[in-house]
Protein backbone atom coordinates (compact mmCIF):
# COMPACT_ATOMS: atom_id res chain seq x y z
CA UNK A 1 0.00 0.00 0.00
CA UNK A 2 1.35 3.23 -0.70
CA UNK A 3 1.00 5.57 2.17
CA UNK A 4 3.25 8.85 0.37
CA UNK A 5 0.34 12.11 0.49
CA UNK A 6 -1.94 12.58 3.79
CA UNK A 7 -4.52 14.86 3.83
CA UNK A 8 -5.90 15.84 6.97
CA UNK A 9 -9.26 17.44 7.20
CA UNK A 10 -9.96 20.04 9.25
CA UNK A 11 -8.01 23.33 10.16
CA UNK A 12 -8.09 23.67 13.74
CA UNK A 13 -5.75 22.68 16.66
CA UNK A 14 -5.69 18.69 16.46
CA UNK A 15 -6.16 18.74 12.14
CA UNK A 16 -3.20 21.04 12.16
CA UNK A 17 -0.80 19.03 14.78
CA UNK A 18 -1.70 15.99 13.13
CA UNK A 19 -0.42 17.58 9.83
CA UNK A 20 3.11 18.10 11.73
CA UNK A 21 2.66 14.32 12.62
CA UNK A 22 2.27 13.66 8.89
CA UNK A 23 5.30 15.63 7.79
CA UNK A 24 7.77 14.23 10.23
CA UNK A 25 6.72 11.40 9.66
CA UNK A 26 7.98 11.51 6.09
CA UNK A 27 4.55 11.65 4.04
CA UNK A 28 3.52 14.01 2.04
CA UNK A 29 1.37 16.25 4.30
CA UNK A 30 -1.76 18.66 3.69
CA UNK A 31 -4.54 20.33 5.59
CA UNK A 32 -7.71 20.94 4.22
CA UNK A 33 -8.78 23.73 5.63
CA UNK A 34 -13.01 25.20 5.77
CA UNK A 35 -11.53 28.82 6.43
CA UNK A 36 -9.20 30.66 4.03
CA UNK A 37 -7.81 32.67 6.73
CA UNK A 38 -6.33 29.45 8.18
CA UNK A 39 -5.42 27.73 5.42
CA UNK A 40 -3.16 31.22 4.04
CA UNK A 41 -1.50 31.21 7.00
CA UNK A 42 -0.43 27.70 7.66
CA UNK A 43 0.76 28.31 3.76
CA UNK A 44 2.76 31.41 4.65
CA UNK A 45 3.59 31.81 7.57
CA UNK A 46 3.68 27.86 8.91
CA UNK A 47 1.53 29.27 11.61
CA UNK A 48 -1.88 28.80 12.75
CA UNK A 49 -2.71 31.56 15.13
CA UNK A 50 -6.13 31.05 15.50
CA UNK A 51 -5.96 27.49 17.22
CA UNK A 52 -2.62 27.00 17.85
CA UNK A 53 -0.84 30.63 18.29
CA UNK A 54 2.41 31.08 19.22
CA UNK A 55 3.24 27.38 17.68
CA UNK A 56 5.76 27.15 14.99
CA UNK A 57 4.80 24.41 12.69
CA UNK A 58 6.69 22.65 9.76
CA UNK A 59 7.14 24.56 7.23
CA UNK A 60 6.64 21.65 4.70
CA UNK A 61 2.56 21.12 5.23
CA UNK A 62 0.38 22.46 2.72
CA UNK A 63 -3.03 23.98 3.41
CA UNK A 64 -6.04 24.86 0.89
CA UNK A 65 -9.72 25.10 1.12
CA UNK A 66 -10.21 22.86 -2.13
CA UNK A 67 -12.02 19.61 -1.37
CA UNK A 68 -10.54 18.30 -4.44
CA UNK A 69 -7.15 17.64 -2.65
CA UNK A 70 -8.99 14.55 -1.29
CA UNK A 71 -8.85 13.41 -4.54
CA UNK A 72 -4.62 12.95 -4.60
CA UNK A 73 -4.88 11.10 -0.98
CA UNK A 74 -3.74 7.79 0.39
CA UNK A 75 -4.59 8.64 3.80
CA UNK A 76 -7.49 11.11 4.81
CA UNK A 77 -7.10 12.34 8.52
CA UNK A 78 -10.74 13.68 10.23
CA UNK A 79 -10.06 16.22 12.58
CA UNK A 80 -13.03 17.84 12.77
CA UNK A 81 -15.42 18.33 16.24
CA UNK A 82 -17.61 14.97 16.58
CA UNK A 83 -20.88 16.43 16.37
CA UNK A 84 -19.91 17.75 13.32
CA UNK A 85 -19.22 14.96 11.15
CA UNK A 86 -22.20 13.71 9.94
CA UNK A 87 -23.26 17.21 8.36
CA UNK A 88 -19.04 17.48 6.94
CA UNK A 89 -18.80 14.21 5.09
CA UNK A 90 -21.14 14.37 2.35
CA UNK A 91 -19.44 17.03 0.41
CA UNK A 92 -15.99 15.56 1.26
CA UNK A 93 -16.93 11.75 0.03
CA UNK A 94 -16.98 11.93 -3.57
CA UNK A 95 -13.95 13.88 -3.86
CA UNK A 96 -11.89 10.95 -1.57
CA UNK A 97 -9.65 8.52 -3.91
CA UNK A 98 -11.29 5.16 -3.88
CA UNK A 99 -8.35 3.66 -2.29
CA UNK A 100 -7.93 6.05 0.68
CA UNK A 101 -8.28 4.88 3.82
CA UNK A 102 -9.73 7.31 6.41
CA UNK A 103 -8.67 7.97 10.09
CA UNK A 104 -10.96 9.34 12.44
CA UNK A 105 -9.54 11.27 15.51
CA UNK A 106 -12.84 13.15 16.64
CA UNK A 107 -13.76 11.92 20.03
CA UNK A 108 -17.57 11.53 20.59
CA UNK A 109 -20.69 9.48 20.17
CA UNK A 110 -23.53 11.05 17.72
CA UNK A 111 -25.69 13.28 19.99
CA UNK A 112 -29.26 12.25 17.75
CA UNK A 113 -28.63 8.68 17.41
CA UNK A 114 -26.00 7.01 19.72
CA UNK A 115 -24.13 6.21 16.82
CA UNK A 116 -20.30 5.70 17.54
CA UNK A 117 -18.73 7.77 14.68
CA UNK A 118 -16.78 5.14 12.68
CA UNK A 119 -20.67 4.11 11.89
CA UNK A 120 -21.59 7.61 10.59
CA UNK A 121 -18.56 7.21 8.61
CA UNK A 122 -18.94 3.86 7.40
CA UNK A 123 -23.09 4.99 6.48
CA UNK A 124 -21.40 7.88 4.48
CA UNK A 125 -18.35 6.24 3.00
CA UNK A 126 -19.25 2.70 2.70
CA UNK A 127 -16.60 1.84 0.69
CA UNK A 128 -13.14 3.32 2.63
CA UNK A 129 -11.28 1.44 5.00
CA UNK A 130 -11.08 3.23 8.14
CA UNK A 131 -9.05 3.37 11.49
CA UNK A 132 -9.51 5.07 14.29
CA UNK A 133 -6.58 6.89 16.07
CA UNK A 134 -7.05 8.33 19.95
CA UNK A 135 -4.70 8.38 22.57
CA UNK A 136 -3.29 10.95 25.24
CA UNK A 137 -2.59 13.97 23.34
CA UNK A 138 -2.41 17.18 23.14
CA UNK A 139 -2.46 19.28 20.30
CA UNK A 140 0.03 21.88 21.60
CA UNK A 141 2.53 19.24 22.40
CA UNK A 142 2.10 17.29 19.18
CA UNK A 143 2.39 20.43 17.19
CA UNK A 144 6.00 21.22 19.21
CA UNK A 145 7.06 17.46 18.55
CA UNK A 146 6.84 16.39 22.42
CA UNK A 147 7.02 12.72 22.50
CA UNK A 148 3.70 11.15 22.47
CA UNK A 149 2.07 7.62 22.11
CA UNK A 150 -1.40 6.56 20.79
CA UNK A 151 -3.60 4.23 19.63
CA UNK A 152 -4.20 2.93 16.03
CA UNK A 153 -7.31 0.78 15.50
CA UNK A 154 -7.99 -0.31 12.06
CA UNK A 155 -10.17 -3.90 11.21
CA UNK A 156 -7.00 -6.50 10.76
CA UNK A 157 -3.68 -5.73 12.25
CA UNK A 158 -1.95 -5.28 9.60
CA UNK A 159 -4.20 -2.37 8.29
CA UNK A 160 -3.82 -1.35 12.00
CA UNK A 161 0.39 -1.67 11.78
CA UNK A 162 0.60 -0.24 8.18
CA UNK A 163 -1.07 2.94 9.55
CA UNK A 164 0.76 3.08 12.33
CA UNK A 165 4.36 2.73 10.30
CA UNK A 166 2.81 5.41 8.07
CA UNK A 167 2.57 8.08 10.88
CA UNK A 168 5.34 7.23 13.37
CA UNK A 169 8.26 9.04 13.92
CA UNK A 170 11.07 9.91 16.59
CA UNK A 171 8.74 12.01 18.46
CA UNK A 172 5.54 10.78 17.91
CA UNK A 173 4.54 6.43 18.62
CA UNK A 174 1.61 4.47 16.72
CA UNK A 175 0.46 1.23 18.90
CA UNK A 176 -1.53 -0.91 16.64
CA UNK A 177 -4.90 -2.46 17.79
CA UNK A 178 -7.87 -4.70 16.13
CA UNK A 179 -10.53 -2.93 18.59
CA UNK A 180 -12.19 -0.15 17.03
CA UNK A 181 -14.76 -0.47 19.21
CA UNK A 182 -12.83 -0.61 22.67
CA UNK A 183 -10.62 2.69 21.19
CA UNK A 184 -13.42 4.59 20.42
CA UNK A 185 -15.36 4.45 23.16
CA UNK A 186 -12.27 5.17 25.50
CA UNK A 187 -11.78 8.51 23.70
CA UNK A 188 -15.48 9.46 24.20
CA UNK A 189 -16.27 8.91 27.45
CA UNK A 190 -12.50 10.18 28.82
CA UNK A 191 -13.79 13.76 27.84
CA UNK A 192 -17.35 13.45 30.37
CA UNK A 193 -15.18 12.16 33.19
CA UNK A 194 -12.47 15.16 32.62
CA UNK A 195 -15.28 17.48 32.80
CA UNK A 196 -16.37 15.41 36.01
CA UNK A 197 -12.67 15.95 37.74
CA UNK A 198 -12.06 19.56 36.38
CA UNK A 199 -15.41 20.06 38.74
CA UNK A 200 -14.07 18.36 41.84
CA UNK A 201 -10.63 20.27 41.31
CA UNK A 202 -13.08 23.96 40.75
CA UNK A 203 -15.00 23.25 44.11
CA UNK A 204 -11.87 23.05 45.84
CA UNK A 205 -12.11 19.11 46.88
CA UNK A 206 -8.18 18.87 46.13
CA UNK A 207 -5.92 15.96 44.37
CA UNK A 208 -7.05 12.89 46.75
CA UNK A 209 -10.72 14.12 45.81
CA UNK A 210 -9.72 13.80 42.19
CA UNK A 211 -7.72 10.88 42.32
CA UNK A 212 -11.08 9.19 43.66
CA UNK A 213 -12.62 10.14 41.22
CA UNK A 214 -10.19 8.93 38.66
CA UNK A 215 -10.34 5.72 39.61
CA UNK A 216 -14.06 5.09 39.68
CA UNK A 217 -14.10 7.13 36.73
CA UNK A 218 -12.57 4.25 35.48
CA UNK A 219 -14.27 1.50 36.30
CA UNK A 220 -17.60 3.15 34.86
CA UNK A 221 -16.17 3.90 31.72
CA UNK A 222 -14.36 -0.14 31.38
CA UNK A 223 -18.29 -1.01 32.20
CA UNK A 224 -19.99 1.52 29.64
CA UNK A 225 -17.37 0.81 26.97
CA UNK A 226 -17.17 -2.97 27.46
CA UNK A 227 -21.40 -2.73 26.80
CA UNK A 228 -20.69 -0.89 23.59
CA UNK A 229 -18.75 -3.72 22.24
CA UNK A 230 -14.87 -2.96 23.62
CA UNK A 231 -12.42 -5.35 24.65
CA UNK A 232 -11.38 -4.85 28.43
CA UNK A 233 -7.46 -4.79 27.62
CA UNK A 234 -8.24 -1.83 25.51
CA UNK A 235 -8.88 0.61 27.95
CA UNK A 236 -6.11 -0.09 29.94
CA UNK A 237 -3.89 1.05 27.23
CA UNK A 238 -3.47 4.70 25.54
CA UNK A 239 -6.34 5.35 24.16
CA UNK A 240 -8.40 4.00 27.68
CA UNK A 241 -6.29 4.54 30.77
CA UNK A 242 -3.40 6.94 29.37
CA UNK A 243 -6.18 9.61 27.50
CA UNK A 244 -8.61 9.57 30.89
CA UNK A 245 -5.02 10.34 32.94
CA UNK A 246 -3.86 13.05 30.79
CA UNK A 247 -7.36 14.55 30.34
CA UNK A 248 -8.77 14.61 34.28
CA UNK A 249 -5.22 15.71 34.98
CA UNK A 250 -4.42 18.81 33.42
CA UNK A 251 -6.10 22.50 32.73
CA UNK A 252 -5.21 22.20 29.14
CA UNK A 253 -7.94 19.83 28.60
CA UNK A 254 -10.36 21.72 26.84
CA UNK A 255 -13.18 19.30 29.36
CA UNK A 256 -11.41 19.70 31.90
CA UNK A 257 -11.47 23.41 32.04
CA UNK A 258 -14.96 23.43 31.36
CA UNK A 259 -15.56 21.09 34.63
CA UNK A 260 -13.48 23.58 36.23
CA UNK A 261 -15.28 26.61 35.18
CA UNK A 262 -18.40 24.68 36.26
CA UNK A 263 -17.13 24.24 39.57
CA UNK A 264 -16.41 27.25 40.61
CA UNK A 265 -19.65 28.58 39.69
CA UNK A 266 -18.39 30.46 36.39
CA UNK A 267 -20.66 30.89 33.00
CA UNK A 268 -19.64 28.23 30.51
CA UNK A 269 -21.01 29.89 27.56
CA UNK A 270 -18.23 30.58 24.50
CA UNK A 271 -16.18 28.21 26.01
CA UNK A 272 -13.79 26.17 23.56
CA UNK A 273 -14.95 23.03 22.07
CA UNK A 274 -15.10 20.33 25.02
CA UNK A 275 -17.11 17.40 23.43
CA UNK A 276 -17.99 15.41 26.71
CA UNK A 277 -20.86 17.80 27.01
CA UNK A 278 -22.53 16.42 23.95
CA UNK A 279 -21.01 13.06 25.18
CA UNK A 280 -22.20 13.00 28.82
CA UNK A 281 -26.39 13.52 27.24
CA UNK A 282 -26.16 10.38 24.69
CA UNK A 283 -23.82 8.57 27.29
CA UNK A 284 -26.28 8.90 30.11
CA UNK A 285 -29.47 7.85 28.06
CA UNK A 286 -26.63 4.47 26.33
CA UNK A 287 -26.45 3.83 29.89
CA UNK A 288 -30.13 4.21 31.32
CA UNK A 289 -31.17 1.94 28.52
CA UNK A 290 -28.70 -0.71 29.20
CA UNK A 291 -29.50 -0.41 32.93
CA UNK A 292 -25.52 0.25 33.78
CA UNK A 293 -25.10 1.64 36.73
CA UNK A 294 -22.81 4.67 36.22
CA UNK A 295 -23.29 7.41 38.67
CA UNK A 296 -20.08 9.68 37.71
CA UNK A 297 -21.63 9.92 34.34
CA UNK A 298 -25.21 10.34 35.59
CA UNK A 299 -24.00 13.15 38.07
CA UNK A 300 -21.81 14.87 35.68
CA UNK A 301 -24.82 14.91 32.87
CA UNK A 302 -27.41 16.39 35.62
CA UNK A 303 -25.15 19.18 36.35
CA UNK A 304 -24.13 20.27 32.76
CA UNK A 305 -28.16 20.64 32.75
CA UNK A 306 -28.97 22.86 35.56
CA UNK A 307 -30.73 20.54 37.55
CA UNK A 308 -28.19 19.92 40.39
CA UNK A 309 -25.39 22.35 42.15
CA UNK A 310 -21.81 20.73 41.88
CA UNK A 311 -21.46 20.84 45.07
CA UNK A 312 -24.43 18.74 45.57
CA UNK A 313 -22.94 16.33 42.76
CA UNK A 314 -20.24 15.32 44.66
CA UNK A 315 -22.05 15.07 47.87
CA UNK A 316 -24.89 12.84 46.49
CA UNK A 317 -22.11 10.60 44.82
CA UNK A 318 -20.17 10.46 48.50
CA UNK A 319 -23.69 9.70 50.12
CA UNK A 320 -24.77 6.77 47.87
CA UNK A 321 -25.18 3.96 50.04
CA UNK A 322 -21.69 1.70 50.82
CA UNK A 323 -20.51 -1.11 48.97
CA UNK A 324 -17.89 -3.59 48.11
CA UNK A 325 -15.27 -1.95 45.80
CA UNK A 326 -15.14 -4.92 43.26
N1 LIG B 1 -7.04 19.45 20.45
C1 LIG B 1 -6.57 18.28 20.89
O1 LIG B 1 -5.60 18.25 21.66
C2 LIG B 1 -7.20 17.00 20.45
C3 LIG B 1 -8.43 16.98 19.82
N2 LIG B 1 -8.99 15.78 19.45
C4 LIG B 1 -10.29 15.72 18.84
O2 LIG B 1 -10.21 16.28 17.53
C5 LIG B 1 -11.46 16.86 17.17
C6 LIG B 1 -11.22 18.29 16.67
O3 LIG B 1 -10.70 19.01 17.76
P1 LIG B 1 -9.81 20.31 17.61
O4 LIG B 1 -9.06 20.36 16.35
O5 LIG B 1 -9.04 20.42 18.85
O6 LIG B 1 -10.94 21.43 17.58
P2 LIG B 1 -10.79 22.94 17.13
O7 LIG B 1 -11.95 23.64 17.73
O8 LIG B 1 -9.42 23.43 17.40
O9 LIG B 1 -10.96 22.89 15.54
C7 LIG B 1 -12.08 22.35 14.90
C8 LIG B 1 -11.87 22.50 13.41
O10 LIG B 1 -12.92 21.83 12.74
C9 LIG B 1 -13.37 22.67 11.68
N3 LIG B 1 -14.76 22.36 11.38
C10 LIG B 1 -15.83 22.45 12.20
N4 LIG B 1 -16.93 22.07 11.55
C11 LIG B 1 -16.55 21.72 10.31
C12 LIG B 1 -17.24 21.25 9.17
N5 LIG B 1 -18.56 21.05 9.20
N6 LIG B 1 -16.52 21.00 8.06
C13 LIG B 1 -15.18 21.20 8.03
N7 LIG B 1 -14.48 21.64 9.09
C14 LIG B 1 -15.16 21.90 10.20
C15 LIG B 1 -13.21 24.08 12.23
O11 LIG B 1 -13.19 25.02 11.18
C16 LIG B 1 -11.88 23.94 12.94
O12 LIG B 1 -10.84 24.14 12.02
C17 LIG B 1 -12.35 16.79 18.42
O13 LIG B 1 -13.22 15.69 18.32
C18 LIG B 1 -11.36 16.55 19.54
O14 LIG B 1 -11.92 15.80 20.61
C19 LIG B 1 -8.35 14.59 19.66
C20 LIG B 1 -7.12 14.58 20.26
C21 LIG B 1 -6.45 15.77 20.71
O1 LIG C 1 -8.29 14.50 23.64
C1 LIG C 1 -7.48 15.26 24.11
C2 LIG C 1 -6.20 14.81 24.66
O2 LIG C 1 -5.94 13.46 24.40
C3 LIG C 1 -7.79 16.70 24.18
O3 LIG C 1 -8.62 16.88 25.25
P1 LIG C 1 -9.63 18.13 25.30
O4 LIG C 1 -10.55 18.00 24.12
O5 LIG C 1 -10.32 17.99 26.61
O6 LIG C 1 -8.79 19.38 25.23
Amino acid sequence: MTNDTVVVVGGGAWGTALACVAARAGRRATVLCRDSAVADALSARAENPRYLPGITLADDIGATTDPAVLGAADIVILAIPAQRLRAALPGLAPQIAPGARLINTAKGIELGTGCALSRVIAEICPDHAQAILSGPSFATDVARGKPTAVTLAARGEASALDLCRALSSDSFRAYASADMAGVETGGALKNVYAIAAGVVIGLGFGESAKAALITRAFVELRRLGAAMGGQPETYLGLSGFGDLMLSCSSAQSRNFGYGMALGQGEDVTGRPLAEGVATVRIASRIADESSLSAPILQATKRLIEGEIAPKDAVEALLSRPIKEEF
